[in-house]
């Protein structure tokens, strides 16, 4: 039975921060799990080292269920980013030394493959519808079979999803946050016209996807949503802030466009009424937010009643450790719809080798033993933390709004 004998907290930063947990058992045997939680880095690494690490030494590190019940109830204070992500990371790690000591890739001790790979989607944006384009036509050639699409709006500074990079979008962009500028009517009348353009020059075999990023109110998602029905989106995500879960019937009262939801979710939660009304079509849920594989599993075991699909976050702010946990959760789980897939940079995936590979739209996690990902802590030593805020939103007469 191995024990844990140790675990640290790695904070590193090639070019953006993550969080990793390292948890090291008696017989050498090792995990990582990716704590990031973008712009509160440092509360859940204090939440790892201050709260958690002291109640894992000694513990027997298979009784990944009882250590995760352990934590949940134990905290009292159950629930919130930074419990879950803290709780995620710790979950993680000890999947992938279960892996190594049974000698299996993580998704055969999930119950096996369930697909030959996972679908992932890219995302191409621009200033300018054109740009947009140009870069998802990019992305088609490249071979994938879903792109999602975001452009600038016309009259506005600066809106979610477009990047100074055409590739790399990184939104925790300064020491303080910046301050966005949000003009919603301004918004509703180009999207539209990017899907036409979209299916005009991409045609009609390539998934089209858009982030709203949870700045409409649930009657202007409505009518986004009925805009683009011409357009077959594959799903038109955080439509509305989802405090309020009730607020998806009125969306779905105008709307056949599918609805996506719950990357800021961190348990079930947050979906159960949304997955139980069948009000959303995809749960957004990830490993590193909400719970990790365990708590994963859950949600899309409750969504299967309901023929909800999975649709993980993705983004770049969520490691290699977290992207390679959610590609054997998702080649596993049998209710798959779509992997989110923002590639890290180079320095990045020098930081975290994985086995994780990309081809013809599709990802596939590896076979070795585990996660198949490590951390080069020599390496990651090198990258200093470099605080940085995600941005806030304002209406254009300064009322503070989503971001
Ligand atoms: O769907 C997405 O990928 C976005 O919502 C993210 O880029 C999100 O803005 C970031 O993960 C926030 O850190
Ligand atoms: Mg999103």
């Amino acid at each position: 039975m191995p024990k844990i004998a140790d675990a640290r907290v790695i904070i590193t930063c090639p070019g953006r921060n993550f969080v990793t947990l390292k948890i090291i058992c008696d017989d050498g045997t090792t995990g990582v799990g990716d704590a990031t939680l973008n712009g509160r880095e440092l509360s859940v690494a204090s939440y790892l080292t201050d709260h958690v690490i002291p109640c894992l030494i000694g513990r027997d590190a298979h009784r990944i269920e009882d250590i995760w019940q352990y934590l949940y109830k134990g905290a009292y204070w159950r629930r919130g980013p930074v419990t879950m992500s803290a709780i995620a990371a710790v979950d993680t790690a000890l999947w992938d030394i279960k892996g190594k000591i049974a000698g299996l890739p993580v998704y055969q001790l999930l119950g096996g493959a369930s697909r030959e790979n996972v679908m992932v989607y890219g995302h191409a944006n621009g200033t300018t519808i054109e740009d947009t384009i140009a870069v998802a036509l990019d992305y088609q050639r490249q071979g994938y079979k879903a792109i999602r699409l975001q452009c600038g709006v016309p009259g506005m500074a600066s809106t979610y999803g477009v990047s100074k990079d055409r590739y790399f979008y990184e939104p925790a962009d300064a020491d303080l946050p910046t301050e966005n500028v949000w003009n919603t009517s301004k918004y509703l009348r180009i999207v539209p016209e990017l899907f036409k353009a979209a299916r005009e020059a991409l045609g009609w075999d390539v998934h089209l996807l858009h982030d709203i990023h949870h700045r409409l109110t649930p009657i202007e998602a409505g009518r986004l949503g009925k805009d683009l029905e011409p357009y077959r989106p594959f799903w038109i995500e955080d439509a509305t802030p989802a405090e309020n879960q009730e607020a998806f019937r009125l969306i779905r009262q105008h709307t056949t466009t599918p609805l996506a939801v719950g990357e800021i979710f961190n348990s079930i939660h947050d979906c159960r009424e949304l997955i139980q009304n069948q009000l959303i079509d995809y749960i957004r849920t990830t490993v590193v937010h909400a719970g990790g594989i365990t708590h994963l599993r859950r949600i899309a075991s409750l969504a299967d009643l309901y023929q909800i699909r999975t649709g993980c976050h993705g983004a770049t702010d969520l490691s290699p450790v977290c992207m390679a946990a959610a590609l054997h959760f998702d080649l596993s789980v049998p209710n798959f719809g779509v992997q989110e897939y923002m590639r890290h940079t180079d320095e990045t995936d020098a930081v975290f080798p994985h086995a994780c590979t990309f081809e013809d739209g599709a990802m596939h996690p590896g076979d070795g033993p585990g996660l198949g990902v490590d951390i080069d802590e020599e390496l990651a030593a090198g990258y200093e933390y470099k605080r940085a805020f995600l941005p806030v939103n304002r209406l254009e007469d300064g009322t503070m709004y989503n971001w």
